[in-house]
């Protein structure tokens, strides 16, 4: 395991196992082999002084806690986070690329995922009307088209976005969408829906299943089924009927 930031107390992340950013950040520090503890923060009925400490702004998981006290919030800040301060001797493979344009295209790609990826994933369960349904779904499958393209552009061929040649240890744009990877197919399953297939988006379907398969992944993705069920219980708290 790599050496912590600082010395003292170990490192604590703030987080749901079924919160996707919080597999994310998760997904960074297992890529680092930065060992942490997480601890599960219920977000309902409320918030937890702790957390709220923590993450004045926002509010929200996940927040990586630093020996001494100090607090990283926001998952793609922690995920980069996690690459700087956790470089060196025995630490694993980079997070983020080395040239300074495809650090930017991983960032701006990672920025358009919550923006616009994510927000339209997370409606197509939780939308109020079949109409709703197919907007969201018909954005959804928009976004992962021009992701498919960032695939092609960024992988350079390789089996993750980080490419660089053939390099096999995913990057800050594999953990960025990846962690939604277990809603997409709760979303599927729930929705009689196929979003990732061989025919629109070839690259993302086969690099899906190779995430996966990563022990990066593996430690931290839930069993469909478990989405699934979270999902149902979210419809029911926000009075959604599910599609099926
Ligand atoms: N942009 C944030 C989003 C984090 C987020 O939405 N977390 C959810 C759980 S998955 C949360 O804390 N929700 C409670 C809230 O928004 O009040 C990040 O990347 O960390």
């Amino acid at each position: 395991m790599a050496a912590a930031a600082e010395e003292g107390e170990g490192v604590r992340l703030l987080g749901g196992r079924m919160s996707p950013f919080t597999m994310r950040a998760r997904m960074a520090l297992a890529l680092r082999g930065v060992e942490y503890e997480l601890v599960e923060e219920a977000l309902h009925p409320r918030k937890s002084g702790r957390l709220l400490a923590a993450n004045p702004a926002y509010g929200r998981i996940p927040v990586l806690l630093l020996p001494g006290g100090r607090a990283v919030c926001e998952s793609a800040v922690i995920a980069q986070y996690v690459d700087d301060a956790w470089g060196g001797a025995g630490a694993g493979a980079a997070i983020l690329p080395v040239d300074p344009y495809e650090r930017a295209m991983h960032r701006f790609w990672t920025a358009y995922i919550d923006d616009k990826f994510w927000p339209a994933l997370d409606a197509i369960s939780l939308a109020p009307t079949p109409e709703a349904r197919a907007t969201a779904t018909a954005s959804t499958r928009a976004a992962l088209k021009l992701l498919e393209e960032a695939f092609a552009a960024r992988s350079n061929g390789g089996a993750f976005f980080s490419g660089g040649g053939g390099a096999a240890s995913p990057g800050l744009l594999d953990v960025a969408l990846g962690c939604f990877l277990p809603a997409l197919w709760a979303c599927e399953s729930l929705n009689g829906l196929r979003l990732l297939d061989d025919d629109a988006t070839p690259l993302l379907r086969a690099w899906s299943a190779r995430l996966a398969a990563t022990p990066a992944a593996m430690a931290v993705m839930p069993e469909t089924e478990e989405v699934v069920a979270f999902t149902r219980f979210l419809q029911t708290k926000f009075g959604v009927a599910g599609s099926k």
